[in-house]
């Protein structure tokens, strides 16, 4: 009997990017009813950027995070909300008060390097009672080893499943898989690891089948593949997967496939596609987030997305360095002008 691996859906958070913010209380009930009627037990609802991110920087959201979080909260039977938080950007007052929600989990997101800064956090996550998951983004900058590191002072801050979060699908099969194994091998019994895929160069759902073999026991998806870039492993194709591989999850394939068909392929305003720009992106580890600013950005200066990208990649630029798209897109028009 092969281990369990839970399903972890963020369709309703990392989608919110691909929505450019704009949820609904409608969209929210009905996609957390789905999830919750297919067994899915930890459903993601924030702005793509976590709480707080409704900003002029990252994108200004439609309705109210706290007002999705709470529809969620009273949509979901059996299933637990978890919101997403970025140090710097939400705070420990956002997170008491999704927590009065009736938020259940919080997944406390850094840059690969930068652990440290979750520390305090997670301390209040548990202080709340809530479940506490860790992101590691833009994982394919830091070598397994390294990362495992940060894992640890994730772990030892209080984190009770650490993510290897592959933030611009650039990790390819053998390099999602090292880094999983070497979290497993510094956690051991101290805390879960899990993997979270995007589709840019395609590997979302081979990296996590990998990434489960490995010793991750939570993977991330997304209906429809919603999600920023080329999108997330989509929830329904990782459910069908897993029970092919007699991997049990607990949730419904079948119940999954019509909620990516009949609900949220309804109302989504932009089908995650793996067109020049987000293969670009997974080609030069850009993150995913960055898609729709590099696009808007290339239509104000009338420069190519996929040019900016690619320089946004060299530049290494990490997310919160949203700004520096503008940058890059100027010094593109100016040398485009100068031809
Ligand atoms: C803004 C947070 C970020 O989108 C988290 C995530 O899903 C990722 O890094 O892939
Ligand atoms: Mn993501």
């Amino acid at each position: 009997m092969s281990a369990p691996v839970r399903l972890v859906d963020t369709t309703l958070r990392d989608g919110s990017h691909a929505m450019a913010h704009r949820f609904t209380e409608r969209q929210v009930r009905d996609t957390v009813r789905a999830l919750d009627d297919a067994g899915v037990s930890l459903i993601e609802v924030t702005h793509g950027d976590g709480l707080g991110g409704s900003t002029f920087t990252y994108g200004f959201s439609g309705t109210d995070e706290r007002e999705l979080i709470a529809a969620a909260v009273d949509e979901a039977k059996h299933a637990k909300i978890a919101v997403l938080l970025l140090p710097g950007l939400g705070t420990v007052t956002d997170l008491r008060a999704a927590a009065d929600l009736g938020a259940g989990a919080a997944r406390i997101a850094t840059h690969c390097t930068e652990a440290d800064v979750s520390i305090q956090h997670f301390g209040a996550a548990r202080d709340l009672g809530l479940e506490t998951v860790g992101f590691l983004m833009l994982a394919h900058m830091s070598a397994p080893d390294d990362l495992a590191k940060q894992a640890r002072i994730m772990a030892d801050a209080g984190c009770q499943c650490v993510y290897v979060v592959d933030s611009a699908g650039a990790l390819i099969l053998d390099e999602a898989a090292d880094r999983v194994a070497a979290l497993v091998a510094e956690l051991g019994d101290d805390a879960q690891v899990g993997y979270h895929g995007h589709q840019n160069l395609s590997f979302g759902v081979a990296n996590s089948v990998l990434a489960y073999r490995a010793g991750a026991r939570q993977i991330d998806g997304s209906l429809a593949a919603l999600g920023a870039g080329a999108g997330n492993s989509p929830t329904e194709v990782l459910a069908a997967t897993f029970e092919r591989l007699g991997v049990p999850t607990g949730v419904d394939k079948d119940v999954l496939m019509a909620a990516a068909e009949n609900v949220v392929k309804k109302y989504l305003t932009r089908l995650p596609v793996m067109d020049r720009s987000s293969i670009v992106q997974g080609f030069a580890g850009v993150y995913s987030s960055f898609l729709l600013h590099a696009e808007r950005a290339a239509q104000r200066y009338d420069v190519p997305a996929h040019e900016i990208l690619y320089r946004v990649g060299a530049e290494g630029y990490v997310g919160g360095q949203e700004d520096m798209i503008i940058d890059i897109a100027l010094r593109l028009q100016k040398e485009k002008l100068a031809q």
